[in-house]
C-alpha cells in the first residue's frame, strides 16, 4: 500500500472532543443542554446498531439522548404526530428518523414534517434548497464528514476534478453540492453512467457511493488521488468461519490503495465520521436556536 491512510475513527474523535467542549460550555454558561432524538421504526438490526451507538455516543458527549422505537406496522398518522410532538419539544434539538422507513410509509412526507431548524439528517426540502443556493443550512452528515477529512487533507479542493459515484439524495447529490462549493468540478456518475472506470480514472477526488461490495478497482483509480469509500457492505466472510460475515466499501481497498494518494478505509473511515457530524449538527442547531454563537470548524 503507497496511500496515506485517511483516519476517519481518529478524526472523528476529534470532532466528537471538539463537540464535548461546546456542549460544557453550553451548559456552565448558559443551562442548556443539547438534545438529539433518534426514531426508529421497525427491527432493522444494521439500523438498530446505528441507533445504539448514536445514543451512546450523544451522551458521551453531554447531550440527551431521546430514542423512540416504533413497531414496523406504526401508521403514518402516529409516526407525523410523533414528529410533531418532537419539533414542539424545547429540550429537543435535533430529529433524525432512520432511513430506510417501511414500504408503507412515505419518507418524503415524514422527513418533511420535521421542523427544519431540527433536521440534523439536512434531508428536509428547505435545508436540501438552501444548501444548493449556498446558504446556511444542516448539511448532511455523512456528506459533511467527508467534506471535513478532505479538506483536512488537502486544504484547498479548488479546481480538483471530484467524480461522485452515486446520485442519492442522502449521499450522491449532497457530496456533489459540497465539492461544487469548493470550486471542485463535479461529476456525478451513476447506474447509467458510459463508460464509468474512465471518468473515474478522470477524478483527483474520487467518492463512491454506491452500495455494491468493492466495486471500484485500482485501475480505475488516477496514480495519486484520493478515495473517499463511503459504502458499507456486510458480506459473506467464511474465511473468518462459518455464518460470519464482514464489511466492505464500495472500493476494493488494496488494489486501490496500490495507486491512491489517499485512502478512507471501511469499517473506521467515512461511518465514525457520519455520527460524530450528526452530533456536531445537534450542538449547531441548539445554538442557532438559542441565538449563539455556533462552534467553529464543525460545519461546512
Ligand atoms: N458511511 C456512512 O455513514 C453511510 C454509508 N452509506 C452507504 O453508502 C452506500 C450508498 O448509499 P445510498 O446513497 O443510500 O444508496 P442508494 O441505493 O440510494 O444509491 C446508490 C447509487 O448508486 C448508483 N449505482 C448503483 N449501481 C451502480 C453501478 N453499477 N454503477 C454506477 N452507479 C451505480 C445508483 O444509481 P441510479 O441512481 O442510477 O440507480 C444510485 O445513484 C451504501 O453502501 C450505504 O450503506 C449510506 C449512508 C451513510
Ligand atoms: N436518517 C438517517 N440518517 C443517516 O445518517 C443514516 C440513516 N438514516 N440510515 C442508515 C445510514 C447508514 N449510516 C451509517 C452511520 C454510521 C456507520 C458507522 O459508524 N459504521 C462503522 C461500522 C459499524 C459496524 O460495525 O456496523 C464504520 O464504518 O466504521 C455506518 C452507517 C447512517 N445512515
Amino acid at each position: 500500500m503507497s496511500a496515506t491512510l485517511i483516519d476517519g475513527k481518529a478524526f472523528a474523535a476529534r470532532v466528537r472532543d471538539k463537540v464535548a467542549d461546546h456542549v460544557t460550555r453550553l451548559r456552565e454558561e448558559h443551562g442548556i443542554v443539547p438534545g438529539l432524538a433518534v426514531v426508529l421504526v421497525g427491527e432493522d438490526p444494521a439500523s438498530q446498531v446505528y441507533v445504539r451507538s448514536k445514543g451512546k455516543q450523544t451522551v458521551e458527549c453531554g447531550m440527551a439522548s431521546f430514542e423512540h422505537k416504533l413497531d414496523a406496522d406504526t401508521p403514518e398518522a402516529d409516526l407525523l404526530a410523533l414528529v410533531a410532538k418532537l419539533n414542539a419539544d424545547p429540550e429537543v434539538h435535533g430529529i433524525l428518523v432512520q432511513l430506510p422507513l417501511p414500504a408503507h410509509l412515505d419518507s418524503d412526507l415524514v422527513i418533511n414534517s420535521i421542523d427544519p431548524a431540527k433536521d440534523v439528517d439536512g434531508f428536509h426540502i428547505s435545508n436540501v434548497g438552501l444548501l444548493g443556493t449556498g446558504q446556511k443550512s444542516m448539511v448532511p452528515c455523512t456528506p459533511l464528514g467527508c467534506l471535513m477529512m478532505l479538506r483536512d487533507h488537502h486544504g484547498s479542493l479548488s479546481g480538483m476534478n471530484a467524480v461522485v459515484v452515486g446520485r442519492s439524495n442522502i449521499v450522491g447529490k449532497p457530496m456533489a453540492q459540497l465539492l461544487l462549493g469548493e470550486s471542485c468540478t463535479v461529476t456525478i456518475a451513476h447506474s447509467r453512467t458510459k463508460d464509468l472506470p474512465e471518468v473515474c480514472r478522470r477524478a483527483d477526488i474520487l467518492v463512491a457511493a454506491v452500495g455494491r461490495p468493492e466495486m471500484i478497482p485500482g485501475d480505475w483509480v488516477k496514480p495519486g488521488a484520493t478515495v473517499i469509500d463511503v459504502g458499507i457492505n456486510r458480506i459473506d466472510a467464511p474465511e473468518k468461519g462459518a455464518g460470519k460475515t464482514r464489511l466492505v466499501g464500495d472500493v476494493a481497498f488494496d488494489g486501490c490503495a496500490a495507486v491512491a494518494g489517499a485512502i478512507t478505509p471501511v469499517p473506521g473511515g467515512v461511518g465514525p465520521m457520519t455520527i460524530a457530524c450528526l452530533l456536531a449538527n445537534t450542538v449547531t442547531a441548539c445554538c442557532r436556536a438559542n441565538g449563539l454563537a455556533e462552534p467553529e470548524g464543525l460545519t461546512a
